[in-house]
């Protein structure tokens, strides 16, 4: 694991897409694994300005993203599909036929986490995968379990999961209870991972998954046997690892 511990927010969204943007550059076809969540907001505006400057280039750029809610519509403002086109996609020239993410509102779930499966391997695996990391370690949606669930499957949101997402939501009975969600086996297969961890209450969760035990507990930690990770920090999430 390549940990990199910058001075604040700004730092760490100009360092994560310097890293997306070398990526893209070197390998204009890149496949991308995207995130959502508050973290790579900062991430996406800055690589929104670089394709703006003609920095990089996303026309050839496929996509897929960790994850959706479960029974939302993609038009729901709060559904995965809006953020992204919210915060990254309407601003660049992606194609938008290259942009995949879970359909939460597949009449048959089994089929789209199967036919998720077969995209990814079709486009040859992901290139870089971008990761946030929730309070209990979860990474995508994959929960705190007793075993490390492998592909895209429907999960069940933990209640501090909903509790820490109701803030988007108008209350905490809208946030949906569950998700279709790569699983730890398709994020592992990821040639590249890039991690993101922003504000002191991700400290303690931070430290856990770099020097804690391997566990499906907290599904971050088996990040340790990934062969090319680098985690980003800001000065508060990397504050108990810093002089470790
Ligand atoms: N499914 C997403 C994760 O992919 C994300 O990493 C996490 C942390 O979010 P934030 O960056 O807002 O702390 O939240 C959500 O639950």
């Amino acid at each position: 694991m390549e940990i990199i511990i910058v001075k604040d927010y700004k730092e760490l969204s100009k360092k994560a897409s310097n890293i997306i943007a070398s990526q893209m550059i070197l390998n204009p076809r890149s496949v991308l694994g995207l995130a959502t969540g508050s973290t790579p907001i900062g991430t996406y505006k800055e690589l929104v300005r670089m394709n703006k400057e003609d920095i990089i280039d996303f026309s050839n750029i496929m996509t897929f993203n960790l994850d959706e809610y479960h029974g939302l519509d993609k038009y729901n403002n709060q559904s995965y599909f809006y953020f992204m086109e919210n915060n990254l996609f309407s601003y660049v020239n992606i194609d938008s036929q290259n942009i995949n993410i879970p359909d939460g509102k597949a009449e048959n779930i089994d089929h789209e986490c199967k036919s998720y499966e077969e995209k990814i391997k079709n486009a040859g695996g992901i290139d870089l995968q971008l990761l946030g990391i929730g309070r209990n370690g979860h990474i995508g949606f994959n929960e705190p379990d007793v075993k490390f669930e492998a592909f895209t499957h429907l999960v069940e949101l933990d209640e501090d999961t909903i509790k820490a997402n109701s803030r988007f939501f108008d209350s905490i009975e809208d946030v949906p209870t569950k998700a279709i969600s790569m699983g730890i086996k398709t994020i592992m297969h990821s040639k590249k991972i890039l991690l993101l961890a922003s504000g002191e209450e991700k400290a303690k969760t931070v430290y856990d998954m770099v020097y804690g035990k391997i566990t499906p507990e907290l599904p971050a930690s088996v990040l340790q046997l990934h062969p090319d990770v680098t985690i980003i920090v800001d000065e508060a999430a990397g504050s108990m690892i810093k002089n470790y």
